[in-house]
């Protein structure tokens, strides 16, 4: 499995996607031939797929490859400017192979996107080969370590064997023959579920860093006449990074979740049995949206609780965000990727359960929901009492929210069809609402895992911290979102007005145990790379030797004011 590296490297996509790519869809003399080398680096790959024209709409991918039976090779090109590959990581000046999207053509007919080994620099000078234009996309927001690249295919020649063949095949005569399941040659689960533990691994850097240094940094005067306090003991602090602090635990119990269920339900794919790859599908496009949208904000408010020290690199938050932002955007962007929860998954089993179907997996909860519509419902219709204490019944809360919501998508969908609209226009007249429910139903997904999780806890204090981070995540969660919740006619506002009470409380039992429950995640001062977040809490000391380091201060007088300074005051 793949450990995820601290800072992006070159090599990512190729440990990342490239060698994945082909334990999942090579044929084993493949596998001899293209990952033998691939392991011992003589081949370098990456995993070409967006082009500049579409990144998220596979369907509309232009790169062709075309079979010439004469040669027993396909033609891969690139037919226009919108159809070059842009970018691929790794691609710029790092890979000699790509794996190569394309859409397969065969005895006239076009089969769909197919995964294609295009070796693209020659194996010893490194010299792109010919038809071959390949280079880096120019600088970006961040990922400067990486060579995200583009490349154009003019009539490149590969041979037939080049072709992933595990589950599609094309014949020498060019007959092709179709996967056991289209759903196989998508691909991208492997990544998305990974990218769940990496949103949890940014929030336990972010908020070690933020609490430890909120702990040392003494700011302004609580009492009058007392030294000053640490700017932990502020309410609006711990209200800040506690909810940071438990959310952190949260997906770290998901992200093992999320590769635990990746790996089972891989091994059955692998063993012939497709039936949970939807699940697999859903589950892995949801969260991964869910907990990349939830840390990239995390990190900016651990960023901006630092104050200025946090926007010095010094503090590592910076670099953090910079290189976690993009996970809302790649392998599948995030608002595709609720929606793909949403309309592939959610509203279908909805359905499904409307019509008495016992559900499975992660939305069983649907047939429960449709059962209680069918029966009577009680007079007082009004929100069941509300515990602020006890997990399960929140659990219960998030629940019934999630039914609600996908339920009134589902139901939007109808009203817009009575209006008279298509499938697909009343669909995307829906589609706030779909995004709404797969929203709700992984927010479920994780309050469910973390109150899971704890059962399996046997120490008593640890599992009594650790429930009151959950009930922290529940009832912040509860109080964020309560529009929901009181829409649903799940909460009422004297509940809510007691929910942020309880918050205050949580937030004050929380604050002892704060620097150890960041401790805990045992992130070293080498990979934190933060003074701010350093364990010995000798921030100032190093933060000057930092700064003194900085390439501007190796000489005392820049040459900048010989340069510009100087000859500018003489013309003045
Ligand atoms: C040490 C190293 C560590 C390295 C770390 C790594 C660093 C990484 C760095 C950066 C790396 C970044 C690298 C990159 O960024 S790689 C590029 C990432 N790009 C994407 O993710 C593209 C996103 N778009 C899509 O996936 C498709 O276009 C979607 C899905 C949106 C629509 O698609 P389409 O319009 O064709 O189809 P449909 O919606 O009619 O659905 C049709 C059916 O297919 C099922 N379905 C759909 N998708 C999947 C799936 N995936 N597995 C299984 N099933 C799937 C679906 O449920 C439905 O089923 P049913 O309802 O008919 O039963
Ligand atoms: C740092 C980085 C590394 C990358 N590495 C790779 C790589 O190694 N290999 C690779 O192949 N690709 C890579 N990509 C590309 C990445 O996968 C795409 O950028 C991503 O899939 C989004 O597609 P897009 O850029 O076309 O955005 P678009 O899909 O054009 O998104 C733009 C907007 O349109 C909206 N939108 C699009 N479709 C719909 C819809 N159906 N319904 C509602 N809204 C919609 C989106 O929500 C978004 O708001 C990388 C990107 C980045 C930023």
């Amino acid at each position: 499995s793949c450990v995820h590296p601290d800072r992006p490297e070159p090599l990512d996509l190729h440990l990342g996607m490239f060698l994945p790519t082909l334990l999942n869809q090579a044929t084993p003399e493949q596998m001899e031939r293209f990952f033998t080398p691939a392991w011992n680096l003589r081949i370098i790959g990456t995993y070409a797929q967006t082009e500049m024209g579409h990144g998220t709409h596979l369907r509309g991918l232009e790169t062709t490859a075309t079979f010439d039976p004469s040669t027993q090779e396909f033609v891969l090109h690139s037919p226009t400017i919108s159809s070059i590959k842009w970018w691929p990581g790794g691609l710029g000046k790092t890979s000699n192979h790509a794996i190569v999207l394309a859409q397969l053509h065969t005895q006239g007919r076009c089969h769909g996107l197919h995964a294609f080994i295009v070796p693209i620099r020659d194996m010893d000078t490194h010299v792109p080969l010919p038809g071959v234009v390949v280079g880096d996309i120019g600088p970006k927001f961040g990922f400067s370590e990486v060579d995200n690249g583009f490349l154009k295919l003019e009539h490149v020649r590969i041979p037939l064997d080049n072709m992933l063949m595990k589950f599609a095949k094309v014949e020498p005569d060019g007959t092709y023959v179709k996967p056991p399941s289209a759903k196989l040659t998508y691909g991208m689960v492997f990544i998305r579920s990974m990218i769940v533990g990496q949103s949890a691994l940014a929030l336990a850097k972010s908020c070690t860093i933020a609490i430890r240094y909120s702990a040392v940094r003494h700011q302004s005067e609580l009492r009058p006449g007392e030294p000053e306090p640490q700017i932990l003991n502020y309410q609006t602090q711990q209200h800040k990074l506690f909810p940071v602090l438990a959310a952190a635990y949260a997906f770290t119990f998901v992200g093992q979740y999320m590769k635990d269920t990746y790996r089972r339900i891989s091994g059955d794919i692998h063993a012939g049995d497709y039936s949970q790859l939807p699940e697999l599908h859903a589950l892995s496009a949801g969260l991964k949206a869910f907990t990349t949208w939830a840390a990239n904000a995390a990190i900016e408010v651990c960023r901006m609780s630092c104050g200025g020290h946090g926007y010095s690199r010094s503090s590592a938050l910076p670099d953090i965000y910079v290189e976690f932002t993009p996970t809302c955007t790649y392998e599948g962007e995030n608002t595709v990727m609720m929606l793909q929860t949403a309309s592939r998954y959610l509203v279908k089993s909805y359905r499904q359960a409307s019509v008495g179907q016992r559900l499975q997996g992660s939305v069983s909860y649907l047939s429960e929901a449709a059962a209680q519509r069918l029966r009577p419902r009680p007079v007082s219709g009004g929100a069941a009492p509300l515990s602020t204490q006890d997990l399960l019944s929140l659990v219960h809360l998030y629940q019934r929210r999630a039914a609600s919501l996908v339920e009134l998508a589902a139901k939007s969908i109808q009203q817009e069809l009575q209006r008279g609209r298509s499938q697909e226009e009343a669909w995307n007249h829906s589609s706030i609402d779909l995004v709404r429910a797969s929203d709700a139903h992984c927010h479920f997904v994780v309050v469910k895992l973390f109150v899971d999780k704890l059962e399996q806890v046997d120490d008593a204090a640890v599992k009594a911290v650790l429930s009151t981070l959950a009930l922290l995540y529940a009832l912040k969660g509860l109080a964020d979102n309560s529009g929901d919740f009181l829409q649903a006619g799940l909460l009422t506002v004297p509940q809510a007005t007691r929910v942020s009470a309880r918050i205050k409380e949580l937030l004050e039992e929380l604050r002892p145990d704060a620097v150890a429950l960041v401790d805990a995640f045992d992130l070293n001062d080498r990979k934190l790379n933060s003074v701010l977040g350093r364990y010995d809490g000798n921030v100032y000391e190093h933060l000057y030797e930092w700064a003194r380091q900085s390439p501007l201060n190796a000489t005392e007088v820049h040459e900048s004011f010989h340069k510009y300074l100087k000859p500018l005051r003489s013309r003045l």
